[in-house]
């Protein structure tokens, strides 16, 4: 017997409610993507989302139009190009971002820097003037910096709130549920890891110590599994041969995220996923821990728990490359 913590989940179930607001208003950033189009269709059968706003700098027009015949009630409404991003995101509740380039076979996360911190700063100066109050969930890589950019330009224009500004993680959280399921012949759904740090290879922390079901594994196994875990992104993009990287899971974990900061906004009780969050957790000034989340965005940082040895060196070894991530971020977004 294991007890069970509750997976969160994909959509919400239609009457939950103990708020007075019942329905959403979601904008996805780079919705044109290869993420960005199948996280919009599975935000549009979301029923806590009336209203799917779509901004890309191409294609949302017919992107949006496709989807609006979807029976389903969220209103869709394509913006194209950046004379029209401010009314894209005005009073949005959650605002998803997974606009900018992809690696490729070769490259690192923080090789995208160059191209991606522009965007992501692009957005979060519209977001702070137009949808202030907005939740903002960012997956554009390198996320360890992209998350301190969009943190840096909110504070200089005012309006950052700590609650409110996720870099999105769970991809980490469902590959190592899967792998550990397979490693154990246990279905994934049962099964539950938390993933802790940051997102790019060693700042990865899974914490297979903490699993449910709790499992054990000889070391070379646990090392194994660990390195696998970390450089799963990596395997995609290899898999991809030029293609691009991860983008139907990682539209099946942002809308995890994305149901889930519904859930808390709806004031759903218990809703727990890990982010990459500002923090004061470890000496890194932005560090993924479980948050509970609510109706102001993280309601409790639940921290991290107690680590096993090789975790407690898993640790170790990620603040470093987390501090330099996190510099990087705040120095472009200070200079630029
Ligand atoms: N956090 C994670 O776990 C995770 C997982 C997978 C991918 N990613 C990252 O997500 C990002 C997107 O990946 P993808 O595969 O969807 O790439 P993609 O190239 O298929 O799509 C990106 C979209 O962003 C749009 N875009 C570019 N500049 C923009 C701007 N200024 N404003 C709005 N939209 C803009 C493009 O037109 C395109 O439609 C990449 O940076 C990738 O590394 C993160
Ligand atoms: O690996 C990448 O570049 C994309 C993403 O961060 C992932 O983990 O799949």
């Amino acid at each position: 017997m294991f007890s069970r913590v509750v997976r969160p989940t994909l959509v919400s179930a239609k009457n939950f409610s103990t708020s007075k607001q019942n329905n959403y208003k979601v904008a996805v950033c780079g919705a044109s993507g290869g993420i960005g189009q199948p996280l919009s269709l599975l935000l549009k059968i979301n029923p806590l989302v009336s209203e799917l706003s779509l901004y890309d700098l191409v294609h949302t027009p017919g992107v949006a139009a496709d989807l609006s015949h979807i029976e389903t009630a969220a209103k869709v409404k394509g913006f194209n190009g950046p004379e029209n991003l401010k009314d894209a995101l005005r009073n949005a509740d959650v605002i998803i971002i997974p606009a900018g380039v992809p690696r490729k076979p070769g490259m690192t996360r923080d090789d995208l820097f160059n191209t991606n911190a522009g965007i992501v700063k692009a957005l979060a100066t519209a977001a702070a003037e137009v949808a202030p109050n907005a939740l903002i969930g960012i997956i554009t890589n390198p996320v360890n910096s992209a998350v301190p950019i969009a943190c840096e330009v909110l504070r200089k224009a005012g309006k950052l709130n700590p609650k409110r500004v996720f870099g999105i993680s769970t991809l980490d959280i469902v590959r190592a549920n899967t792998f550990i399921a397979e490693a154990k012949g246990l279905n994934p759904k049962d099964v539950n890891v938390p993933v802790i740090g940051g997102h790019s290879g060693v700042t990865i922390i899974p914490l297979i110590s903490r699993s449910t079901p709790s499992v054990s594994f000889p070391e070379d196994q646990l090392k194994a599994l660990t390195t696998r875990i970390q450089e799963a992104g990596t395997e995609v993009v290899k898999a991809k041969a030029g293609a691009g990287s991860a983008t139907l899971s990682m539209a099946y974990a942002g809308a995890r995220f994305a149901n889930s900061l519904l859930r808390g906004l709806k004031g759903e009780s218990n809703v727990i996923e890990p982010a990459y969050v500002i923090s004061d957790v470890t000496e890194a000034s932005y560090f993924s821990t479980p948050l509970v989340l609510g109706k102001n965005g993280i309601e409790k940082n639940l921290g991290l728990g107690t680590l096993s040895d090789y975790e407690k060196e898993l640790l170790k070894a990620a603040i470093p490359e987390l501090k330099k991530n996190i510099d990087a971020g705040i120095n472009f977004a200070n200079k630029s």
